[in-house]
């Protein structure tokens, strides 16, 4: 499966742009809801650490990006937002072509945490990364 092809999703793309480091990395919104936020990043040579797998900072940056968006959209009543306190990565597969697409879903919608889990997937739908995310809120 390698859909290059894609309809950005307005409103996550808006919110997205308010990270101005995702903006930078090129980060794609495909889907953008309180229950699921997914999005992708294209490999390309420049995010790659040796043998030209992406670079784990690269795959957590997407995936942190993509987890406060779906942390935000889980926000109690009269929250102005959400700030990474924790986070756990099992990178499981080196990622060397096609995209990184990180699915976010919201584990414990918290008065005070919300907990986030995003996994994030090749072309083909194997999992390269899981990350679990404790988000503040503010
Ligand atoms: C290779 C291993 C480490 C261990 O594999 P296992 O757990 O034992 O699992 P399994 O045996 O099921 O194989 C799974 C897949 O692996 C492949 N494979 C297995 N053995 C070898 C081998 N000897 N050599 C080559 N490939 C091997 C195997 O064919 C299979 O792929 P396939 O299904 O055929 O397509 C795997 O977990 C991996 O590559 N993880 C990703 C690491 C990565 O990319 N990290 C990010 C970059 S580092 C960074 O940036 C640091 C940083 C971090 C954070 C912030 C800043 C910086």
């Amino acid at each position: 499966m390698t859909d290059t092809q894609i309809t950005p999703d307005p409103v996550g793309t808006q919110l997205f742009a308010t990270m101005p480091f995702a903006a930078e990395l090129g980060i794609e919104v495909l889907d953008c809801g309180p229950e699921l936020v997914r999005s992708r990043l294209q490999w390309r040579e420049n995010l790659c650490t040796l043998g030209g797998s992406m670079h784990g900072g690269a795959l957590m940056s997407l995936a942190d990006a993509t987890a406060a968006v779906c942390a935000f959209l889980n926000l109690p009543a009269g929250k102005q937002g959400t700030t990474t306190v924790e986070s756990k990565t099992n990178f499981v597969r080196a990622l060397r072509s096609g995209h990184a697409t990180a699915t976010a879903t919201p584990l414990h919608p918290g008065r005070s945490f919300i907990v986030v889990e995003t996994e994030i997937r090749d072309d083909a739908g194997k999992l390269v990364a899981k990350v679990t995310q404790t988000q503040a809120v503010l």
